[in-house]
């Protein structure tokens, strides 16, 4: 069986390590993890997950065969330049950094090797990732078999060019959290209409899950599913005019935009806006 080593132990490094572990494809023995200099955080992953932590990145990559990137993008040449004296040709090195080009991760490496970008989510902790992934001509089938695997453990997986990694990156990358702002804006509504916080809570996953549901079993149009609950002149209609006064739509559209410029920033190093 194949080892992972993770190069970066954070949110992202852990969604996919409870993924992994969780799913039950790969046992914690299987897993190693490393990290710039916070030793408890490893101590953490180890606790929970049961995965081997190090500070030993020579031992970490001889051990493993699929190295997966999962620092921040800014720290991404100081992690290449210090593993790539130990990257060998069996190894598969897997990148999930926002904007940074396979071509980037090679040349720091100065290694021909095999790449593969990709851009999942951090529902991988809950095996509901939407990853999409583009390789390098160094990647074999067998390593792009793999990491479909990888990413299939952790929820679904497609193939891309690479350059709409970004795009992925703005839409889905990101896109958690947009939701997440979704439901902060409908808690806190919940409380000035007068419901009590645990019970609106419950009735918003709910209606979240459910339409999720619609839109993957009836395979309806999302256009058409608003009509489905939008009576001429009853509550839906005040409520969409409401949000269409704000521009909602438009807000959303920007947003993803946004992000999207932002993957691109994050390539070539500017600070953060
Ligand atoms: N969070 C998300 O939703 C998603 C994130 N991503 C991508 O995943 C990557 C990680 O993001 P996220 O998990 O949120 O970031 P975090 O800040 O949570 O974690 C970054 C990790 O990288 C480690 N690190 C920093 N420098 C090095 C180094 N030189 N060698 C080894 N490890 C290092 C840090 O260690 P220490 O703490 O010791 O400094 C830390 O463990 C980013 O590139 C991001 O673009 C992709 C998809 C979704
Ligand atoms: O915010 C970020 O830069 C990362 C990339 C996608 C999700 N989180």
């Amino acid at each position: 069986m194949k080892k992972i080593a993770f190069l970066g132990a954070g949110s992202m490094a852990e969604a996919m390590i409870s993924g992994f572990v969780n799913g039950g494809l790969y046992q914690p023995a299987q897993i190693g993890v490393t990290n710039r200099s916070n030793t408890n955080r490893l101590l953490e992953l180890s606790k929970t997950y049961g995965v081997s932590v190090t500070d030993h990145k020579k031992a970490l990559l001889d051990s493993a065969d699929i190295i997966i990137l999962a620092m921040k993008p800014k720290d991404a040449q100081e992690a290449l330049l210090s593993i790539r004296e130990f990257i060998e040709e069996r190894h598969l090195v897997i990148s999930v950094l926002a904007g940074v080009t396979i071509s980037s991760i090679t040349t720091l490496l100065q290694k021909d090797a095999a790449v593969i970008r990709a851009m999942p989510n951090t529902s991988a902790s809950v095996r509901m990732s939407a990853t999409a992934m583009a390789v390098n001509s160094k990647a074999t089938l067998h390593h792009i078999q793999a990491a479909k695997q990888i990413f299939e453990t952790i929820g679904m997986v497609t193939l891309v060019e690479e350059e709409k990694l970004d795009a992925v990156t703005g839409l889905s990358g990101s896109g958690p959290a947009y939701i997440y702002y979704i439901v902060e804006a409908m808690e806190q509504a919940a409380l000035e209409v007068g419901l009590e916080k645990e019970m609106a809570r419950n009735l918003i996953l709910q209606t979240l899950a459910g339409a999720s549901e619609m839109l993957l079993q009836t395979n309806k149009q999302p256009s058409d599913l608003r009509r489905e609950v939008t009576s001429p002149g009853g509550t839906t209609e005040a409520g969409i005019q409401a949000l269409q006064n704000y521009q909602l739509q438009e807000a959303i559209v920007a947003c993803v935009k946004s992000a999207v410029e932002r993957s691109k920033e994050l390539r070539a190093g500017q600070p953060a806006r």
